[in-house]
């Protein structure tokens, strides 16, 4: 690890980005995972919420305000394909060891085995009142591509199963609705920040998903409407093999 690397897991994580601090760096980044709560969303086979997973937000909003992606205006997304940041590839690491504190089946057994669990990264920044606009290759073709948000999608099958999306600063409300019309009714699932969901098998695959923040009416929790504020979204997906 060269210096600047390590600056940079020292400001993200504080002063335990060795191997033998894992202990500390758990603690500092995400909830104790033997106290992570996962809830399955009802109606939707294979979708999964810990709305405690990330005890503290500020390590990773700082290992991503670290990266300078954001400083242009113009720029709101973020991509990386292979060899993810030191901070990514821990987070990963705690996605894995959440998931496996806890005897539910909140990603299939056989993904579990993947090395690496994730080596693609979206990170999302969506301003308030300013919908993020998906210039990404990696996730919807340019036709499904417009300027209202994310809208409705099933993630691209250039992705293998198992997408995992940890949300910070502000909430939000991620719509989901049935990928072959006539299937029933859209379900909404509250993004609270420092939240994690995993979406695998059905809610992957058979349901698309889409955050509007602009249309009146949609962004309401429990008769509420959310005052949104900035919001980013760290997403984790595996490749399929070329
Ligand atoms: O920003 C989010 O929470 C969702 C991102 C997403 O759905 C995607 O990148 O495919
Ligand atoms: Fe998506």
């Amino acid at each position: 690890m060269d210096d600047e690397e390590e600056e940079r897991l020292k400001a993200a994580f504080g002063d335990s980005s060795d191997d033998e601090h894992l202990a500390d760096r758990e603690t500092s980044v995400v909830g104790d995972s033997t106290t992570a709560v996962w809830e399955r969303v009802e109606k939707i086979n294979g979708l999964w919420l810990c709305r405690n997973f990330l005890s503290d937000q500020s390590h990773l909003l700082s290992a991503i305000v670290n990266e300078g992606w954001f400083v242009e205006e113009s720029i709101n997304q973020a991509m990386r394909f292979g060899d993810l940041p030191s901070w990514a590839t821990e987070l990963s690491d705690l996605i894995l060891e959440s998931v496996e504190s806890v005897d539910l089946p909140v990603m299939p057994a056989d993904l579990l085995w993947r090395e690496p669990l994730f080596n693609q990264l979206i990170v999302n920044l969506y301003q308030p009142g300013e919908m993020q606009k998906l210039e990404d290759i990696g996730t919807l073709p340019a036709s499904e591509q417009n300027d209202t948000g994310i809208c409705a999608h099933v993630d691209l099958l250039r992705f293998e199963d198992g997408i995992a999306i940890v949300s910070l600063e502000s909430p939000c409300v991620m719509r989901f609705s049935p990928a072959e019309q006539g299937e029933g009714e859209g379900v909404d699932v509250l993004l609270s920040p420092g939240s994690l969901i995993l979406m695998s098998g059905e809610a992957r695959y058979r349901w698309k998903h889409e955050i509007n923040r602009k249309q009146i009416g949609f962004q309401v929790w429990e008769g509420e409407e959310i005052d949104q504020k900035r919001r980013i979204s760290i997403t984790l997906r595996k490749l399929c093999p070329s």
